[in-house]
């Protein structure tokens, strides 16, 4: 993210809010220079003068305040506007890159590190833009009183500034230490969580414990070298601020002594003072942060890039003539013979478990590659197309649903599908009507992904829908049916069946009588 970027998404309210920071600085250093004012008022014995100088100065941190209170308002509601358009970019980067992505890393992305990033990046500008602005208005205010307190603070302010770079290297070491720690931690929990349930039963959790311990001691860790390099920088920081300070006070009461700038500023160069240096400090601070953060802002960047949307030329295969392929997983190597479906034909592909049938599908369907070999796709007519992957309808062996009703479910999200006749049909073919009956919202039912309400049958049977819903004229089913009753499986498929599409069909444990409704069946050796 860029700061351009931020700005330019709305130029009127951004500058509102940085006017109003700059008055805010500004009435906050007046109401310092008031206070110079009330003790030389003081010294001459004038108390009316006094009690206007006391009012300009309340008036001063009343609305000094003010305005700080808008402006983190307006602040915190552009970051989180912009947040907002960051993480859609980032989400449909994912859903486009075509790439495979971990839940874990693509949670922390969404959440952790464009929040922490945005958020901090975007809060330094503000807080050092208003901490450069009191350090300006103070060090005018000091130069209208003595060019020396001046360039005195010029000096410690040079010195401030360039703290930061010595440790700048550090910096960002440790935060691409600690976002990287906490994407293994997630990882980590993700991997071990998912099978919590196996881990239960085989008493394992010791195990668990292991491995979450360790990776939980690794985020520790880099938590604690990013706090030690903070606390380094503020360390130096201070030591600059307390010399700084004790030689200005010095500075001015050698100026007061020779009558060379007012009394009054004795009761005040304390409030200067930590106006000028505490706001440096923290200027050097913020500015130390958002250099440190630089490396992976700039990541976050290219993950924003916008990528084309996938959109598949080419046909709906209905088909498909593949010569004899091979695959090659990290030494191990899968061979397959030529295989050709006409269009229409209901296949059955058995083969020992380990043989490669999955394997087969994927190949199909574009995620896996073949080493040797070539698959050309047919269309009803059995000519050759160029084809469009996402059409081919796919149920592989654990199916997921997505957060939303059963409907959504089955027709993926497309209102156009949406016709409660129309799915109540195809509820009907894939038996799927019964448990409809069962669930007291019916269609509508919630699918709570986590708390698995659906069944792994009942999934199975959703997912089948869909392909029903879309129409697929190629369907490839790699024990899809695996989680649903005999009975209910051997109508299952004789219906499927009975259809037009050209079927595909894996399954360990069909019976002799479901077998035979297959046109023929094809065995990997
Ligand atoms: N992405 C992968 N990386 C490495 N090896 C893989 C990968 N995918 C599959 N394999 C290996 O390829 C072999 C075939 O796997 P596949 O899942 O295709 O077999 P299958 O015939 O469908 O088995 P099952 O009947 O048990 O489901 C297995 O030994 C598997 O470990």
């Amino acid at each position: 993210m860029t700061f351009k970027e931020f700005y330019l998404r709305k130029p009127v309210k951004s500058s509102l809010l940085f006017l109003a920071s700059a008055l805010s600085s500004l009435l906050l250093v007046g109401s310092s220079y008031a206070l110079t004012l009330e003790f030389n008022a003081l010294r001459n014995r004038q108390p009316v003068l006094f009690a206007q100088m006391l009012a300009l100065q309340l008036a001063c941190l009343v609305f000094s305040a003010l305005l700080t209170y808008y402006g983190n308002l307006s602040l915190e509601q552009l970051i989180q506007s912009y947040l907002q358009q960051i993480r859609q970019e980032l989400a449909l980067h994912i859903f486009n890159d075509g790439q495979a992505h971990d839940p874990a890393q693509a949670q922390n992305q969404l959440l952790k590190e464009g929040d922490l990033l945005t958020v901090s990046y975007l809060r330094n500008i503000y807080s050092s833009f208003k901490a450069g602005m009191t350090v300006l208005a103070s060090g005018g205010a000091l130069l209208s009183f003595h060019w020396s307190l001046f360039i005195a603070c010029l000096i410690f302010a040079l010195v401030q500034i360039s703290l930061p770079r010595l440790l700048d290297r550090q910096l960002n070491h440790a935060n691409q230490r600690l976002a990287t720690q906490n994407q293994a931690y997630l990882k980590v929990l993700g991997d071990w969580l998912l099978g919590l349930g196996d881990l239960h039963r085989c008493l394992s959790l010791a195990w668990f414990k292991e491995k979450a311990g360790l990776a939980a001691k690794e985020l520790e860790d880099a938590h604690v070298h990013k706090s030690a390099v903070s606390a380094r920088l503020d360390y130096l920081n201070q030591l600059a601020y307390s010399l700084g300070s004790s030689l200005i006070l010095l500075l001015t009461a050698f100026l007061v002594i020779r009558h060379w700038t007012a009394f009054g500023l004795l009761s005040s160069i304390a409030s200067f003072n930590s106006d000028f240096f505490g706001n440096l400090q923290n200027a050097a601070d913020y500015l130390g942060e958002i250099s440190g953060s630089r490396q992976l802002r700039q990541d976050l960047l290219k993950q924003r890039e916008a990528v084309p949307e996938q959109k598949e030329a080419g046909q709906a295969p209905a088909a498909f003539a593949s010569s004899p392929l091979t695959v090659e997983f990290n030494g191990l190597s899968l061979a397959y013979p030529a295989i050709k479906l006409q269009p229409g034909e209901k296949v059955l592909l058995t083969g020992a478990s380990g043989r490669g049938k999955s394997t087969f599908f994927k190949l199909l369907l574009g995620e896996v590659k073949a080493a040797s070999g070539e698959i050309h796709y047919l269309d009803q007519k059995g000519q050759v197309i160029q084809p469009n992957l996402s059409q081919i309808g796919y149920l592989p062996q654990d199916p997921q649903l997505f957060p939303g009703s059963v409907a959504e479910n089955m027709t993926m999200f497309n209102p156009a599908l949406n016709d409660q006749d129309l799915l109540r049909q195809t509820a009907d073919q894939v038996n799927l009507s019964e448990d409809l009956r069962l669930w007291p919202a019916g269609l509508d039912t919630r699918v709570a992904v986590e708390d698995s309400n659906i069944s792994g049958g009942q999934r199975q049977k959703i997912v089948l829908a869909r392909s029903y819903l879309y129409h697929s004229q190629l369907l490839l089913i790699d024990e899809g049916t695996s989680a649903i009753d005999q009975a209910a499986t051997r109508e299952i498929i004789a219906r499927l069946l009975k259809t037009d599409k050209t079927i595909m069909f894996v399954a360990h444990n069909l019976t002799a009588d479901s077998r035979q409704l297959f046109d023929r069946e094809i065995q990997l050796d």
